[in-house]
């Protein structure tokens, strides 16, 4: 694969995304009857998510883990009942796009890099479909809901049991959907080790204006089934046993962390291991019983909790848990689990590094880059100098911008 002629060619692309975009669906959709149906009524987190994809592809050209990415991609887009035949449409579409938006820069070379591309990534995300037809795991799992409990306005807790057995890793998660809002799927993180009742929990929080987590918080009951994709990602166990390591959690983000810290407790020893369980103000830090729960039944867990002050911005508790962290020693010892907004793991990151901390033993999920809302440049040339955040690059994030 030529991975320079994509790479420039899709920085053309990108300067002119919501185009491309629009055309591609445009596309799809007319030369492919019955397609449509396929997608949610509201297309606009399918359009972030598609860059979001594509960019993916594009900055990880020459990245051993890639493969792994879009065999996931293609089990997970199971769910979406994606047939070869789609991946064909959709192949066509994409260059038809790329040609429309790309003007000059795209060359008959171009095209030949971009259709190669596009095959091996197909093929890649069909062998993960079939291998895991081929392994008889279902497209998706139905899950009823056993227990919905509300804490506070914005959160809820789910209590699910699929129907078939739900093979997943603690700190894993899982995209969801519910027949309230057909056809749109939401990630959460499940909250819990593997249990002998075979029960899974989500910690869902709502987002002002979000579908899903409208549905999940405040409609959903005890008694209905929500679909559940195959799990991902890496926020599972990389620690040897006994080792020390610290976990870092803030707002829901202490789902998966919570999952991580059930799995130590299940094992025969004690660990060393730190907690710092954040949220922006004390009536949020609803994992407390929990945490306590887990500090007794594991010898050498030592669990800090960190709010911002009564009246101050959510964000002061960052301030304090990177105050808290300053204090801790041990740095480069300790393999260190993070969980929590874009913004809190952007900021505590480098913290964690410059304390010491080797940078391959930091562990949480793929994020999205973050940066501060800015102007959007009016010429060619301030795309140059200073290109602005992506909008797809922060597709599934809260809006946590109010105290
Ligand atoms: N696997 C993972 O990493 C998971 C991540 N999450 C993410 O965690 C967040 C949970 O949202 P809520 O429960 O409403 O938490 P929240 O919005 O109340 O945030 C909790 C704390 O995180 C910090 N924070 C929030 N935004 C920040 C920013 N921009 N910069 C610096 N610090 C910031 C603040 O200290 C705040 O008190 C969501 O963004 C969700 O996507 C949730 C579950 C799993």
């Amino acid at each position: 694969m030529d991975a320079q002629l994509l790479r420039s060619t899709f920085a053309v692309v990108e300067r002119r995304a919501e185009h491309a975009v629009t055309f591609f669906y445009s596309h799809l959709f007319w030369n492919n009857p019955g397609v449509r149906e396929l997608f949610p009524e509201d297309m606009r987190p399918q359009r972030d998510r598609l860059f979001a994809a594509l960019t993916h592809v594009v900055t990880h050209l020459e990245d051993p883990g890639l493969r792994e990415y879009l065999t996931h991609l293609g089990r997970d887009h199971r769910k979406f009942l994606a047939a070869p035949a789609l991946y064909a449409a959709v192949g066509a579409s994409l260059t038809a796009a790329f040609a429309h938006v790309a003007g000059a820069a795209w060359t008959a070379e171009a095209e030949k890099a971009w259709t190669e591309a596009y095959g091996y990534v197909a093929d890649l995300m069909l062998r993960g479909a079939e291998e895991a037809a081929a392994a008889g795991e279902p497209a998706w799992w139905d899950a009823r809901v056993v227990r919905h409990e509300r804490y506070g306005e914005d959160l809820a807790l789910l209590t699910l049991r699929t129907r078939q057995p739900f093979p997943h890793l603690p700190g894993q998660y899982v995209s969801v959907s519910s027949l309230r809002v057909p056809r749109v799927w939401r990630t959460y993180s499940l909250a819990n080790a593997v249990r002998e009742d075979g029960t899974l929990e989500l910690h869902v929080s709502l987002v002002r204006g979000g579908v899903m987590s409208t549905a999940l918080v405040e409609e959903t009951r005890a008694g209905e089934t929500l679909r559940l994709s195959a799990p991902g990602g890496g926020l599972t166990s990389r620690t040897d046993p006994g080792a020390p390591r610290t976990y870092i959690a803030a707002g829901t983000g202490w789902a998966p962390v919570k999952g991580l810290l059930e799995e130590v407790a299940q094992g025969p020893e004690g660990v060393e291991a730190r907690l710092f369980l954040v949220a922006r103000a004390r009536e949020y830090l609803y994992g407390r019983p929990d945490a306590e729960r887990l500090r007794e039944r594991i010898p050498g867990l030592n669990v800090t909790y960190i709010t911002s002050a009564p009246h101050h911005p959510r964000d002061q508790a960052t301030e304090r848990l990177l105050q808290a962290l300053r204090i801790c020693g041990y740095w480069p010892a300790h393999d260190v689990y993070l969980a929590g907004p874009p913004g809190l793991l952007a900021e505590t990151v480098p913290v964690l590094e410059e304390l010491g901390t080797d940078p391959a033993r930091i562990f949480h999920d793929a994020l999205p880059a973050v940066d501060r809302p800015r102007p959007r440049p009016g010429s060619t040339s301030e795309w140059l100098i200073d290109p602005p955040a992506l909008l797809w690059h922060d597709p599934e994030a809260r809006t946590p911008r109010s105290p």
